[in-house]
């Protein structure tokens, strides 16, 4: 097992891409912290990862605090310490797209993005660093990143510099805690079939035209990035740091 023993935080674990990921890592035999938004309609999915995890044979426990919040990170980490002794691995997972045109972008809607994408996400990766600086044995942060920090979407506008930032946040971070042994690395998905774009790919013909540009023929299942982020967890990339792993089937370099 690739994870054994492991204490792995996930933020946004309650579905979709957290998800397929908290399972992965508790088959390779970690405990898992599950951050979720704390709304009691992810309550029952959360519960139901729980028992799944614990059906594996490990633990899982459940922080419910939006990701924009720069106290959440605190609890998260508090919550691995209390339960599994510490933080190894730190999934920064968590966020949003609602798609929008940008010349009349609501304000609000831009700063709900920015402080749930990113903002948190800095707050997070700080709290879970100064965890594993205090523990001495190094660590792994992950942040889930997209194709779209590379390219842009015009109703993504508010949503691609989240997604740029967090693969910037991974690089200089990756200088910053190198000397205490923490790896830190963007996992940069293309189009994966979720709740997130549920509505955009209700569109047939977009959908299509998203899986023609994909040269694996299909478009992303929550599982297709479960296996990268265990790899960058583990052990196995101990080398790797600083850098970013597209995971989109090819479409990034479909040109022509
Ligand atoms: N699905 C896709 O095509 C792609 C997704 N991504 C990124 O992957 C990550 C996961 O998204 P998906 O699994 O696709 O979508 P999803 O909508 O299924 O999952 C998002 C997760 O974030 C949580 N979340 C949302 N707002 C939150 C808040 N304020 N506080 C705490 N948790 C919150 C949700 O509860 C959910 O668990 C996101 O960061 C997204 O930007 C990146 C590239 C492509
Ligand atoms: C939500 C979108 O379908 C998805 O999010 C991303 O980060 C990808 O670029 C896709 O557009």
């Amino acid at each position: 097992m690739l994870l054994n023993d492991k204490s792995v935080i996930i933020t946004g674990a309650s579905r979709g891409i957290g998800r397929a990921a908290a399972l992965e890592c508790a088959r390779q035999g970690a405990n898992v912290v599950i951050g979720y938004s704390g709304s009691a309609s992810s309550r029952p999915g959360v519960e139901e990862l729980i028992a799944e995890i614990e059906a594996l044979g490990r633990r899982a426990c459940a922080v419910g605090a939006p990701a924009g919040d720069p106290d959440t990170g605190d609890k998260l980490v508090e919550a691995a310490v209390e339960h599994f002794g510490g933080v190894d691995v730190f999934v920064n997972n968590a966020g949003i797209c609602p798609f929008h045109a940008f010349l009349d972008m609501p304000k609000e809607l831009y700063l709900e993005t920015v402080n749930t994408n990113l903002n948190g996400a800095f707050f997070a990766v700080q709290a879970a660093a100064n965890q594993m600086k205090r523990q001495g044995r190094g660590g792994a942060i992950i942040a889930v990143s997209s194709i779209s920090a590379l390219v842009g979407g015009g109703m993504q506008t508010h949503y691609t510099p989240t997604k740029a930032g967090l693969l910037s946040l991974m690089q200089s971070c990756a200088i910053a805690l190198g000397p205490y042994g923490i790896r830190c690395n963007a996992l940069l998905p293309g189009t994966i079939e979720t709740d997130i774009n549920k509505d955009d790919l209700a569109d047939v013909e977009k959908r299509e035209y998203m899986a023609s540009r994909t040269p694996l023929g299909r478009l992303g299942r929550p599982d297709d990035l479960a296996g990268p982020i265990v790899f960058l967890a583990s052990d196995m990339s101990q080398y790797v740091t600083g850098a970013s792993l597209l995971v989109d089937g090819g479409m990034f370099v479909n040109l022509q």
